[in-house]
């Protein structure tokens, strides 16, 4: 295994106030890392620090090593060569992420068109092949639907096709599943998983569902107020947390609480 990711006291500031402070940590190809904590507790903002999309007036510190690629000093004109080609994303809220007035395999085939070199027919039935991947049959959704036409599970269906279209090395996904239902979101996980084992892709999983990262983690990160509190293998944090506020999250979710004092609770799309 090689190591695929570095993060090295990681800052980012808001045009206000700091957000993160010396965030630091090292994921492998082909392992999962979840990232976990309370609401505002800075999640999202490393996700998007990680894939150069925080807002503008955001600052970082300290550096973001995808293999050999600096990433914290990157333009935005090389951002565009490494986002959806070595590194995909999927992030919580599909519509905002989808393209409301173009089809869907036309999205998923611009993944393609963008980064490779493959023909329209191949692109064809890469999209076709991806979205039977994903559980998007043509009996149930046609690759010239809409993303208004689908439900919320099916878009997120169609962002991780997207994430996955390039076979990307690292996978970061912020709370993709949290709005889809049980067996989605196992199938979902069991897609992801499938690609960390055969193609070595690493995933940093952003989630407040301590099951979620219990079941699918080889290593957690848990943050407090922008920093972390802890961070080892999943057995270790679950098995014995060192730090008070991994051993609370841990008796909240024991007790069916997590989700009331972490985060609200998500919100459904439900299929027009
Ligand atoms: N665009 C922004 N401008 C200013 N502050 C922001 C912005 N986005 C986030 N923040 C602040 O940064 C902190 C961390 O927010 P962030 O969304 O990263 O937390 P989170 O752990 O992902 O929360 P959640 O689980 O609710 O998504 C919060 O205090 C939030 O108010």
């Amino acid at each position: 295994m090689r190591s695929l990711l570095h993060v090295l006291n990681l800052s980012v500031q808001s045009p206000n106030r700091p957000i993160l402070h010396d965030v630091s940590f090292t994921l492998e190809s082909g392992q999962v890392l979840a990232i976990t904590g309370e609401s505002g507790s800075g999640k999202s903002t490393l996700a998007l620090s990680l894939t150069g999309l925080l807002p503008p007036g955001f600052q970082t510190n300290g550096s973001i090593r995808l293999e050999k690629t600096e990433l914290s000093t990157l333009s935005e004109r090389d951002w565009c060569q490494i986002r959806g080609k070595r590194l995909g994303m999927v992030f919580q809220e599909p519509m905002t992420a989808l393209n409301p007035t173009r089809r869907i395999g036309t999205q998923i085939g611009d993944t393609f068109r963008l980064h490779t070199t493959l023909s329209r027919r191949e692109i064809d039935t890469e999209t076709r092949t991806l979205m039977e991947q994903v559980g998007l049959s043509e009996a149930d959704v046609s690759k010239r639907a809409y993303p208004h036409q689908l439900s919320g599970g099916q878009r997120q269906r169609v962002l991780l096709a997207m994430a996955l279209a390039c076979q990307p090395e690292l996978l970061i996904a912020d709370e993709f599943s949290t709005a889809l239902d049980a067996r989605t979101q196992a199938a979902m996980m069991a897609l992801v998983t499938r690609r960390c084992e055969t193609q070595g892709m690493a995933v940093l999983m952003i989630s407040h569902d301590l099951g979620l990262v219990r079941r699918h983690a080889d290593h957690v990160l848990v943050m407090k107020d922008g920093a972390c509190v802890e961070q080892g293998t999943t057995a270790s944090v679950f098995n014995a947390p060192r730090h008070p506020y991994t051993q609370a999250l841990l008796t909240m979710s024991l007790h069916g609480a997590a989700r009331t004092p972490l985060t609200p609770l998500p919100v459904f799309t439900a299929p027009l």
